[in-house]
Formats: structure tokens, sequence, C-alpha cells
């Protein structure tokens, strides 16, 4: 099911093609953005950041507090996904992210742009029992019980319940013989709505220890959601028009029939899958980390399920369909909340959220995927022709420059001569800059 819309008259918030957006000022790209965006002065002030975290709600989100940390916040513009445009806020420290998904997200909306859609919200619980001389006896126990075990789950959370989620089934795994004895593992699955979950589940699975031992007669050690959120899987999907993936230097075919190569690479080899992976991370983590969600927590969940038939392989497939297409899909757990962790308690979080104007969580994560697999056909785009590096480094150079010592209008002229000829190393930044005066000239 689509938490978006497949219908090409869905009503459109905003629009995501904005022209000339990277050759603006800090300052002006956030007033465009408010301005498409239609958003109010708070939510603008807290995207621009630099102190909107009041220390006080700092002390009370973490332990032994002293400060906060700043990353750059970029917009990537061009997304269109199931027909409506959305700005996607990227919280992330690495240049050359927030261009390479705004490029691939700029010549799949000639083709359409992205569909995806996804699972419903249900997280796993495990509870461990141990102690056990009938693993079975005690399996088939706690499966004849499911109804008082979904029922005691259910009554500690009554705003889950209104709100249509809760305890929907039981899962019951049998481990016969491990190093501490025989174990079941019984798996709660829960539907959070708009939350992560995690302490939700976790509370409901604290809540039925007691009940779990009395039923089977062992002991229950571990009551902890499972990071593997294999019942909440968000997928994308995108189509590339072999005339929209032509350059001057490459034909559509050529540039088609590379990435179909790069990926295949991805999916026999773990070495290449886990740089592979790496990419398509690249677009989820700074959505992830914009919209205060866990990225530990997306992190585990994506490369479990790459591992999950026992080898570690791609997230993401790309072939060539019989209509003479490239077809990128990816599909992976995505447990992503709207309300709960920092969510609620960032306001630059908040402001994110406002940007993005997503209405459930099953949004978010499928925008989440969309992002993921554009961010995964920038790198493989690049691989597959002319290599990572001149469009990498060329946006890594303003880095370099920085560290050269460069600031105000040197930090774009270092960064140009570093790039033009292709050598960003700091010795040679600094050689550029000593020739440089104060206004870049
Ligand atoms: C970097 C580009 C996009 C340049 O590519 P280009 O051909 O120089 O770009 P362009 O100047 O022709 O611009 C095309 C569009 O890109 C965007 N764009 C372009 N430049 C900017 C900019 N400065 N600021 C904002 N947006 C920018 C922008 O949308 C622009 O369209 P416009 O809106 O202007 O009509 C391209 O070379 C690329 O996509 N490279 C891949 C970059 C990448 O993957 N970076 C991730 C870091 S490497 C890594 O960690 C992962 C990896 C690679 O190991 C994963 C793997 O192995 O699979
Ligand atoms: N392994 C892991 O990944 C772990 C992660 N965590 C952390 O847990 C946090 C996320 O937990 P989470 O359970 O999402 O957070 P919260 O417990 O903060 O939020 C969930 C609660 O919000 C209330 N709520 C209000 N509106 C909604 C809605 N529309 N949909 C769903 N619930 C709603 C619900 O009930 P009510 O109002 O009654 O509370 C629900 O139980 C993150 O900070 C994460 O880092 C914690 C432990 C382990």
């Amino acid at each position: 099911m689509s938490a978006a819309s497949n219908d090409s008259t869905v009503t459109q918030r905003l629009n995501s093609r904005i022209a000339k957006f990277r050759d603006l000022s800090p300052s002006d790209r956030l007033t465009r953005v408010g301005e498409v965006a239609g958003l109010g002065q708070d939510t603008v002030a807290a995207l621009r950041g630099g102190g909107v975290l009041p220390p006080k709600v700092a002390d009370g989100m973490i332990e032994n507090v002293v400060g906060t940390f700043e990353l750059p916040l970029g917009v990537a513009t061009n997304f269109t996904i199931n027909g409506r445009d959305y700005l996607i806020p990227m919280a992330v420290e690495e240049p050359s992210v927030v261009a390479a998904a705004s490029y691939m997200a700029r010549i799949a909306r000639d083709c359409g742009g992205f569909s995806t859609s996804s699972t419903g919200p249900v997280m796993r619980a495990q509870i461990q029992v141990l102690s056990l001389e009938d693993p079975h006896g005690a399996r088939s126990r706690l499966l004849s019980n499911r109804e008082r075990i979904l029922e005691a789950a259910n009554r500690k959370d009554r705003v889950l319940i209104e709100l249509g989620g809760g305890c929907r089934d039981i899962e019951v795994h049998v481990f016969e013989s491990t190093p501490v004895g025989p174990m079941v593992v019984l798996h709660i699955l829960v539907d959070v709505r708009d939350a992560m979950g995690a302490n939700t589940v976790n509370t409901m699975a604290e809540t039925i220890a007691p009940l779990v031992e009395e039923i089977t007669g062992g002991e229950v050690r571990l009551r902890i959601l499972s990071n593997l959120a294999d019942l909440r899987l968000a997928r994308a999907r995108v189509e590339y028009t072999m005339e929209a993936l032509a350059t001057a230097e490459y034909p559509g075919e050529r540039m088609a029939s590379g990435i179909v190569e790069a990926c295949a690479l991805a999916v026999i080899d773990p070495y290449r899958a886990a740089t592979h992976n790496k990419g398509i991370m690249n677009g989820i983590d700074p959505l992830i980390v914009a919209t205060g969600n866990d990225w530990r927590a997306i992190e585990a969940g994506a490369h479990a399920w790459a591992a999950r038939s026992g080898r570690y392989t791609s997230l993401s497939r790309w072939e060539i369909n019989g209509a003479g297409r490239l077809v990128g899909t990816l599909e992976l757990p995505m447990a992503v909340g709207l309300v709960g962790g920092a969510t609620k308690t960032h306001p630059a979080a908040r402001a994110a959220l406002e940007l993005l104007g997503v209405e459930s969580a099953q949004e978010l994560a499928e925008v989440a995927a969309a992002v993921g697999l554009a961010q995964n056909m920038a790198a493989l785009r690049a691989l597959a022709t002319e290599g990572i590096q001149r469009g990498h480094m060329a946006l890594h150079a303003r880095n370099i420059a920085i560290v050269a010592g460069a600031s105000g209008a040197q930090i774009e002229a270092v960064a140009s001569v570093l790039a033009r000829e292709h050598d960003v190393r700091v010795d040679r930044a600094r050689e550029v800059l000593a020739g440089l005066g104060k206004d870049g000239q």
C-alpha cells in the first residue's frame, strides 16, 4: 500500500524545482524555501539553525550535556514522489550528497518521478525465555494463549489503541540447542502507527513478561525490540528513459548498462555491497537525522535486511526493462516516526518535518526510500562513467579550501582552482590561497 497517492490529480503543495537554487546565498535559499513551502517565520528560523536547540531542552534529551553540535542542513530539490513534489531536508557533513540527490531527482521528474509503497508500521519485540525443559511444548502453550498475550500487551497503551495501533500478532521461535541450553523467543508484532515504536514495544514486552513465564514455566531474560524491522518495509522505484540518461559524453544506453553492471557486482560481492549500500544510506541518513529520527536503528535495520539470506548483498536492483528503460528498485526496513524520540523535542526536526509536509510515518518512510534510490543512482552513474572523483572532489574542494585557511570569497576562488586542476590537496590549496587577496581576487 502506498501512503502517498499515485493519482496524477494529486494536489501539489509545492513545486520542488527551484531554478538557480544552488546560485543563491544560504540566507536567500532559506527565504526561497520558506516561500515555496509556505513556512511560517518560526519554522524558517528553526531551519536556519544557530542555537535553535535551547540548552534546557538539550539537557533534557541526553545526559551530561555540555552544549549542542551543528551540522549543515541542505535541501534537495526536484523530488517528485507518487506525483507529489517534496523538498528534502538533509543534515549531513559530506559534500556532493545533496547535489547528487537533487541531480538524479531532476532527471527522474522528467520520467515521471519516483513511485513508492510500504507495508504497515509493524515492529517486533523479542522476549527470550530460558530454563525450559520442553521448548516445543512452551511454543505450543504460547500459541494457544495468543489472545491472552495480545490482550495483556494492549492493556498497556490506550493511546496507541485509540489511534488504531496495538499488538496484532505473535510468533514463537524455538532454538533447541544454544550455548546456554534450549531457548524460546516470543515475538510480539505491534502496529506502532506514527511512532518509531521502540519505547512502545519495549514497554509492552516488559509488561507481558510475567505472563510469558506463567505460560511457559521458563525464565524471561531479554525483552527488547528487534531492529530488523522486516515487517515495516519501504519501497521505491524509478524508471529512466535512455534520452533522459544521455549526456554530451555518454549515450543513455552506455550509462544504463554501466549502472546495471555496477549493481551486478554489489549483488554478488559483499565488499562492493557494503560501499553500494553506504551510497544508499548517504541519502537516507541525512533525512533521518534532519527529522530527529534514530539513524542507528535505520542503519542496523538496513544492513541486517541486506544480510537476511546469510550473504550480505545490495539493497537495490538496477535492470533494463522490455521498454528499454533503466529501472531502479529499493526495498528496506524503515522504522521512522513523526512522534517520539527527538521528532517533537528538537525545533529543527519539527521544522524539517513541516517542510517535508508528510502526514504519516509511512509517508516519511517512503520518501526516505526514494531519496536512498536517487542517491544510489547518482553514485552508480558517476562510477560507471567518469568516476566519483570529478563531481565529488570538485565539491569537496571547498572543504579543503577552508582547511587551508580560506574564508569568505576566498573559499570559492581556491576551490575552483583546485577543481579545475583536478588537484584537491591542502598544500596546493595553501599555495593558491597565498596568491589571493581577502576578496578572493
Ligand atoms: C556532484 C554531481 C551532482 C555533479 O554533477 P554535474 O554533472 O557536475 O552537475 P551539473 O552542474 O550539471 O548539475 C546537475 C544538477 O545537479 C545538482 N547540482 C550539481 N552541483 C550542485 C551544487 N554545487 N549545488 C547544488 N546542486 C548541485 C543540481 O540539481 C543540478 O541541476 P540544476 O538544478 O542546477 O539544474 C555528480 O557528479 C554526482 O552526482 N556525483 C556523485 C556524487 C556522490 O555520489 N556523492 C556521494 C559521496 S561518494 C560516497 O560516499 C559513496 C560511494 C560513491 O562510494 C557509493 C558507491 O560506491 O556506490
Ligand atoms: N533498539 C532501538 O532502536 C531502541 C531505540 N530506542 C529509542 O526509542 C525512541 C522511539 O520510541 P517510540 O516508541 O517511537 O517513542 P515514544 O514512546 O516517545 O512515542 C510513542 C508513544 O507516543 C504516543 N503517540 C502519540 N501519538 C501517536 C501516533 N500518532 N502514533 C503512535 N504513537 C503515538 C503513544 O502513546 P502514549 O502517548 O501513551 O505514550 C506511543 O506509545 C527513539 O528515541 C529511539 O532512539 C529505545 C530503545 C531501543
